[in-house]
């Protein structure tokens, strides 16, 4: 299928990040708050504030970014931790003992919400009306939501402080896993700190007073076309499909170049946005259409145990796929639960030649594989598994420890 670029955004719609993108200069507030009974550091924590400090640096997850200010006597004295593009990114830590807090800190406290009121901004792939940005405003319900015009540039924007957090959708119940952002998830060093589900309820639009008889082509997000398949079919539109980087840029595309012989899958949302006219009213071949989506952020949060949590790896093999059964059992032995497995090419190592003196050299591909498991890092159980996971790999890496979506959700009347 050909990828279409969605056109440059109307004057609906506020301009998307682009690659290459120039930080502004920014100061960075580090705030964090320590409790030694209730935290668990890699190491232990002395007293000195050099300790808290890098301690925190681990573990805060309250990260602010503000607007430059003119020197202050705390920002004079800030921690200088790098450049980005040339500009100074200075971190100021305000260390906040617990037994100072009026009130514990919780999960709310530890993940969303930025303090000194500033609003958390998250970036989304794709433009307004897009399922990442009902996800994004799902998480955070007063975030600001920045459209960007890849997953690549979301990632960017928390790496350079413009965002705080990224939201990425990952798999869906009828399409399956997104692989690329798998990929994605590797290739950065950004921390999952949270997950949603979100119910997505599919439209056909068209332009005003188009008719289904006169369209020549669908197109939408891969994932879209994908979970509206069987439903086209059945309205008769045995018409080419081709993909484009969301499902609102499918129906942006649409109105700004007045194509009258195109259909975008999209949101009810994303047809107001854009002044299109729904054909059809909730298209996916099964009501139960959920995408699960994940927050990432620079840093991971504390886990907990107070609350359902979920933890997400991805680990490697020397002996391919042949251990698996023994990393997994892991797991099995402390009734841990495994929500979700998934492969995917080891790309810096894909072949694996194996000889056998008789038979001649087999090569076998290699895989990295991504399990998400029911238990949260803070859990004895949880690190007693990873410690016996990393005797059998050659490669691990905790992605983030995260409170589960706990959300009811009912099949979408399209209202997301
Ligand atoms: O294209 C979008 O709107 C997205 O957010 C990605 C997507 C596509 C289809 C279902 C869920 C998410």
């Amino acid at each position: 299928m050909q990828a279409l670029l969605p056109p440059s955004t109307n004057n609906l719609t506020k301009p998307a990040l682009r690659l290459p993108r120039v930080a502004p200069p920014r100061l960075a507030v580090l705030k964090c708050a320590y409790r030694s009974d209730s935290v668990h550091l890699p190491n232990s924590v002395g007293s000195s504030r050099a300790d808290w400090q890098s301690s925190c640096a681990i573990l805060a997850s309250n990260v602010v970014s503000q607007q430059p200010q003119p020197p202050s006597d705390k920002s004079r004295n800030a921690d200088h931790v790098g450049s980005v593009n040339g500009h100074k990114t200075s971190v100021d830590l305000e260390i906040v003992p617990m037994e100072k807090l009026s009130s514990a800190l919780t999960i709310t406290d530890l993940s969303p919400a930025p303090m000194h009121g500033a609003q958390l901004r998250v970036a989304y792939q794709g433009v307004p009306g897009a399922y990442s940005e009902a996800a994004a405003g799902k998480a955070y319900p007063k975030c600001e939501a920045i459209p960007c015009d890849q997953f690549e540039v979301a990632f960017q924007a928390v790496e350079l402080w413009i965002a705080d957090r990224a939201v990425l959708p990952v798999e869906n119940s009828l399409g399956g896993s997104i692989h690329r952002n798998y990929d994605l998830l590797l290739r950065h060093r950004l921390h999952i700190v949270g997950e949603v589900q979100l119910p997505v309820h599919h439209c056909l639009l068209a332009l005003p007073g188009v008719r289904k008889e006169y369209l020549n082509r669908v197109i939408s997000h891969p994932q879209a076309l994908a979970q509206c398949e069987l439903t086209l079919t059945k309205l008769g539109l045995n018409v080419a499909r081709e993909a484009v980087d969301d499902t609102a840029g499918a129906a942006e595309f649409v109105a700004a170049n007045n194509l009258r012989d195109t259909a975008a899958i999209a949101s009810a949302r994303a047809a107001e946005l854009y002044g299109m006219e729904i054909l059809e009213n909730g298209i996916q071949d099964d009501s139960s259409n959920v995408t699960r989506f994940v927050m990432l952020a620079r840093e991971p949060i504390i886990p907990r145990t107070d609350r359902p949590f979920k933890t997400s790896i991805v680990f490697a093999h020397d002996k391919g796929t042949s251990v698996l059964f023994k990393v997994l059992s892991a797991f099995a032995f402390r009734n841990i639960s495994l929500t979700k497995i998934e492969s995917r090419p080891h790309r810096n190592r894909p072949i694996r030649l194996v000889s056998d003196s008789n038979e001649g050299t087999a090569s076998h591909f290699e895989y990295l594989f991504y399990v998400d498991f029911e238990a949260s890092m803070a859990e004895v159980r949880a690190q007693n598994a990873l410690a016996e996971v990393q005797e059998f790999t050659s490669f691990l890496r905790v992605l983030g420890s995260y409170p589960i979506d706990m959300t009811p959700w009912s099949p979408s009347r399209g209202d997301d």
